[in-house]
């Protein structure tokens, strides 16, 4: 699968732009702040249904115009596939394959696989539980489409569960029947969440151990990644039960899936606090690839790999390394950002492929 046309209309800073791609190697080039990252993040969009570096879908409006409109020519399995993205302010974000619109963007998730490595996604070590948890439901989302929809189910039900319990304080009231039956749903979906995560997980590791081998300087130190879960110490049903009272006075619900972690660990102590900028950039990386080559594995398409500015984080010998290893095994659509178009030119011309140089 490969990318052979974008165009993007009043998105961030672009006016208006079309580019052709080679199927192979495109290298975005120029000055800080031209609009590389926005390009690569157009690529996103289309594939994702949502910007990866600003969620708030106005905010990718171009200042002072009131939509944004994108459409990327894909080919997939020898058919052309045209994929729209467009929003409009105060309306509802549509995207179309082939001139069809979507009902629910979830059934577009993973049509186009796809992963990204930015410096953005040092997030996944700063931030919270919330970003991990999304990661791993991204990585799991692509390639499987009743975990996906269990998802949203889950999180439909959750907010109503919050909700009843906001309206027992507001009404001074508690009604135990229904909430027992949102108990129930919620631990049906969640229990089935619960044991694809921990079977993604175990297969997932391995990947990433690999990953983090190849990349890391010296490749010796331990890391790991440990999914935490209230479910492994009981069944869900029994958590919300028992968590009634505690649920009834915070006014939300504390037990659940949504309450999982994916910690981060070199030698056992979490990488946050205890890796340095180079083990946690090599971590990083090892992590996105390692999703690139699950879902390789598990959807049977070669994801297209973003690598935005990808030198901040490695020096050009193993920049060269990832760009021949995804080149050699698959012949996947790769797409570099990068301040310095020799740099880059030296790295993708020692690859016996073809390659393409945008100078934005
Ligand atoms: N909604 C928007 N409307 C107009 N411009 C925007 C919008 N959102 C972001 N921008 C502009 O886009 C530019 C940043 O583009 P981008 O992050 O793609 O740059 P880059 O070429 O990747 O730079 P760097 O090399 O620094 O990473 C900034 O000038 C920013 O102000």
């Amino acid at each position: 699968m490969f990318l052979k046309r974008l165009s993007l209309v009043n998105y961030k800073n672009f006016d208006s732009i079309n580019l052709e791609f080679d199927p192979v190697i495109n290298c975005l080039v120029g000055n800080n702040g031209v609009g590389k990252t926005n390009i690569l993040d157009a690529i996103y969009h289309l594939s994702f249904g949502k910007s990866y570096f600003n969620p708030v879908s106005t905010q990718n409006i171009k200042y002072n115009a009131d939509f944004f409109m994108l459409e990327g020519e894909f080919e997939k399995e020898g058919r052309n596939e045209k994929i729209t993205c467009g929003y409009k302010k105060g309306l509802k974000k549509v995207i179309k394959r082939n001139g069809k619109a979507y009902e629910k963007f979830s059934e577009h998730i993973g049509f186009l696989p796809l992963v990204i490595i930015s410096p953005a996604d040092r997030d996944l070590i700063i931030e919270g539980s919330e970003t991990r948890r999304k990661f791993m439901d991204g990585v799991i989302s692509q390639s499987d489409k009743v975990y996906l929809q269990n998802l949203i189910k889950y999180n439909k039900v959750l907010s109503q569960r919050n909700s009843l319990l906001k309206y027992f304080v507001a009404n001074n009231t508690f009604d135990g029947d229904t909430l027992a039956i949102y108990n129930e749903q919620l631990h049906t979906l969640g229990t089935d969440i619960f044991s694809k995560r921990e079977t993604f997980i175990q297969t997932f590791l391995p990947i990433f151990h690999e990953q983090y081998a190849h990349i890391s300087e010296k490749g010796s130190e331990k890391v790991d990644l440990i999914y935490e879960s209230q479910l492994t110490s009981a069944p869900l049903k029994t958590l919300l039960e028992n968590s009634v009272e505690k649920d009834r006075a915070l006014q939300y619900t504390s037990a659940g899936i949504h309450k999982d972690d994916l910690s981060f660990t070199i030698e056992g102590h979490p990488i946050k606090k205890f890796g340095s900028q180079g083990q946690q950039k090599s971590f990083l990386i090892a992590l996105k690839l390692a999703q690139f080559h699950f879902i390789k594995e598990q959807a049977g398409t070669t994801p297209i790999l973003l690598l935005d500015d990808i030198f901040d984080k490695l020096d050009e010998n193993r920049v060269g390394q990832i760009v021949a290893l995804v080149n050699n095994e698959s012949f996947g659509q790769l797409f570099i950002s990068d301040t310095h178009a020799d740099r880059t030119e030296k790295v993708v011309s020692n690859i016996q492929q073809s390659y393409k140089i945008f100078t934005l």
